[in-house]
């Protein structure tokens, strides 16, 4: 699969264990930065890998930021986009089964780059499941 993913200055370490993660299964891999601590912007590098999923470019979206909520923020505001914050396994299985979401945000201050890694397993991993879900899903379009 392809897949988008960006950053702020507080997810460097958590991205580079993801994409090594990734490139270990046979994902391509779209890096948007930022590859370094100085500070940034995250709205800057989330709608880049939100951009992507909204044109197709890429089938899911990886996104982290201090508490993963700015970076979630910004990519919400694209057509198409369902980014979710997940800061367990189980939210980010709920997050595909439930709302077919295609990025998934991490908090990368409230959480550890192990758990970070399985919660981006498990959400490539879950299909959605489809039926009421996909009612409501189609009603959070506006
Ligand atoms: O968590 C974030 C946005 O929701 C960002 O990672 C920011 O870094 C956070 O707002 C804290 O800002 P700082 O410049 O790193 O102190």
């Amino acid at each position: 699969m392809k897949i988008s993913i960006g950053n702020d200055h507080a997810g460097p370490a958590y991205k580079k264990a993801i994409v090594a993660y990734l490139e270990s299964k046979g994902h391509q891999v779209v890096n948007y930065g930022t590859d370094s601590f100085d500070s940034v912007d995250y709205p800057d590098f989330g709608h880049k890998v939100a951009l992507d999923i909204e044109n197709k470019i890429s089938e899911y979206g990886i996104v982290i930021c201090g508490s993963g909520n700015g970076i979630a923020m910004s990519a919400n505001k694209h057509q198409g986009v369902r980014c979710a914050l997940c800061w367990t396994k189980e939210i980010a299985e709920l997050s595909r089964l439930h709302n077919n979401a295609n990025i998934i945000s991490i908090p990368a201050r409230f959480t550890s780059i192990e758990q970070a890694v399985s919660m981006v397993e498990v959400f490539l991993e879950t299909v959605f499941e489809g039926g009421r879900h996909a009612t409501r899903v189609d009603k959070i379009s506006c």
